[in-house]
């Protein structure tokens, strides 16, 4: 299959605010792509569409050839930016309420990605700092055997030394034939492992580039290209 996801004129409003605006845009298998944009561009809310939590005004969205629905439920794992694990829970019980939840959840994945992670499964979810917590999140929604990824803000709260960790956990335990939607502001730091980039701006994608021929038409990093369109 060419296309694993394909949106098409999806549009959202909040009141008058249009958080997006006709976006359309495909995604092959086997790619990881980071969704880049300003604070407000509409990153989180396009992520929340296709992930099934809130709805659009208009468009279509389908996954592997589905409309976006109670069907493509088992094809898409997302990470939100905020944790959805409940604060009386140790890691353990995070980990076993996924597994009861999911059946397409790996646990012995799971296992291999907390010691990879250094998360103990007997800590507090409570205890958990952002970072660490952030690992936790991650480690749930990897575990999970699907076609498609969205990952939003992964590494937002971890420390620069602790990044390129979590980065190699997301390489190496995202299945290679499915695909990974990334939101970020750090672009300088994540952008080795991009693919594919997508700007977007104010609701709307402004680019949709390989980062190989975006190095060679622009001669630029993602970072400095994200650096001129968005720069204040
Ligand atoms: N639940 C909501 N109610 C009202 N307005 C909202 C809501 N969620 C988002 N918005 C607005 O929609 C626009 C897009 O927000 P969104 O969170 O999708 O952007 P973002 O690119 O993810 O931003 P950030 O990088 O700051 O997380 C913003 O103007 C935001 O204020």
């Amino acid at each position: 299959m060419d296309t694993l996801l394909r949106v098409n004129g999806l549009s959202k409003k909040y009141g008058s605010r249009q958080a997006l605006d006709s976006v359309s845009f495909s995604v092959g298998p086997g790619k990881i792509i980071g969704l880049l944009g300003a604070n407000g561009s509409g990153k989180s809310t396009l992520m929340q569409i296709i992930a099934g939590l809130t709805p659009a005004a208009s468009g279509e969205i389908a996954v592997m050839g589905k409309p976006l629905g109670k069907g493509t439920k088992s094809l898409i794992s997302y990470m939100p930016d905020r944790p959805m694990t409940e604060s009386w829970m140790k890691v353990r019980d995070a980990v076993a309420f996924y597994n009861d939840f999911y059946a397409d959840f790996d646990g012995s994945k799971a296992r291999e990605m907390l010691s990879f992670m250094n998360l103990d499964e007997r800590s507090a979810v409570s205890s958990l700092s952002k970072g660490m917590n952030e690992r936790l999140q991650l480690t749930l929604a990897l575990s999970r055997n699907v076609n498609l990824y969205l990952l939003d803000e992964p590494i937002g709260g971890v420390d620069p030394v602790a990044r390129d960790k979590i980065l190699d956990a997301i390489v190496r335990f995202y299945s290679e034939e499915s695909s990974l939607i990334v939101c970020t502001h750090l672009v300088r730091d994540m952008e080795r492992i991009f693919d594919e980039v997508m700007f977007l701006k104010d609701g709307r994608i402004t680019l949709h580039e390989e980062v190989e021929n975006l190095r060679i038409k622009h001669g630029r990093s993602v970072d400095d290209m994200f650096k001129e369109v968005f720069g204040e």
